[in-house]
């Protein structure tokens, strides 16, 4: 089931990254560093620290990013469809646009919530674009499927956000381990918050770690310190 996967060295954007720390910048909607410049000053601040990729959100922060870097670019849309809760590049012409923005990965929903195209057809998409293809998964099943319908990389991206998978408050670490025994190359990817479990998380056998909010994301760091000051005030 899995040597259809054994494919080694993987192809050359996904080998620049091993062992390596790929930073996500991605501002919400609504979020002050929304706009492109503090995109592009982020990505910037992220290659400083040593990022060795990056992980970004629609074509315009794409296209203002790879203006400025060679690094490889995991690139995505976020956009709601109607009957769906996938949102993550859930069409092909979502797949289209991300990889004529320069990016050399194209992630994707690769899970197995209802979807308005298969993962076969979003696959097919950024391979046509010339761009690898990166599945998002919640679980080994997802992530077994994703291969065999020609995923060059799968990503645990989607553990905990989905209905079928461990709601956990950490990284899902026995996600990667199981990609690791099943001969799975990965991306480790999700609520990885600190060095420590950046660490822990290479070491489980991921390809590289990609860390977001905790880099990226300052009101949701500050509502980590907040909520810990809070509970656990002494003298409260
Ligand atoms: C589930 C989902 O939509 N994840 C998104 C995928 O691109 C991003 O919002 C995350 O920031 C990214 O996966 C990195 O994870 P974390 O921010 O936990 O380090």
């Amino acid at each position: 089931m899995t040597e259809q996967v054994a494919r080694s060295p993987l192809p050359a954007a996904l080998e620049r990254l091993r062992g390596q720390l790929v930073v996500s910048v991605q501002a919400d909607d609504g979020s002050p560093l929304r706009e492109v410049v503090h995109i592009v000053a982020l990505s910037r601040a992220a290659l400083l620290g040593g990022a060795a990729g990056l992980r970004l959100r629609s074509a315009e922060d794409i296209r203002a990013v790879r203006a400025m870097t060679d690094v490889p670019i995991i690139g995505l849309t976020k956009q709601a469809h109607p009957g769906t809760d996938v949102y993550i590049t859930a069409t092909p012409g979502e797949v289209r646009e991300v990889a004529a923005a320069g990016a050399d990965i194209v992630a994707f929903d690769g899970t197995d919530l209802p979807r308005p195209y298969s993962v076969a057809k979003l696959i097919e998409a950024a391979h046509a674009a010339g761009a690898l293809a990166m599945a998002d998964v919640s679980t080994l099943e997802e992530a077994r499927a994703a291969y065999a319908a020609g995923a060059d990389i799968v990503g645990t991206t989607m553990s905990g956000y989905t209905p079928h998978s461990p709601q956990l408050t950490g990284p899902d670490f026995a996600l990667m381990e199981a990609l690791a025994a099943a001969g799975l190359p990965f991306i480790a990817e999700g609520r990885i918050n600190s060095p420590e479990l950046a660490a822990a998380a290479l070491q489980t056998g991921a390809l590289c770690v990609v860390v977001g909010s905790a880099i990226t994301r300052p009101d949701h760091v500050t509502r980590w310190f907040a909520a810990a000051l809070r509970s656990g005030t002494p003298g409260a």
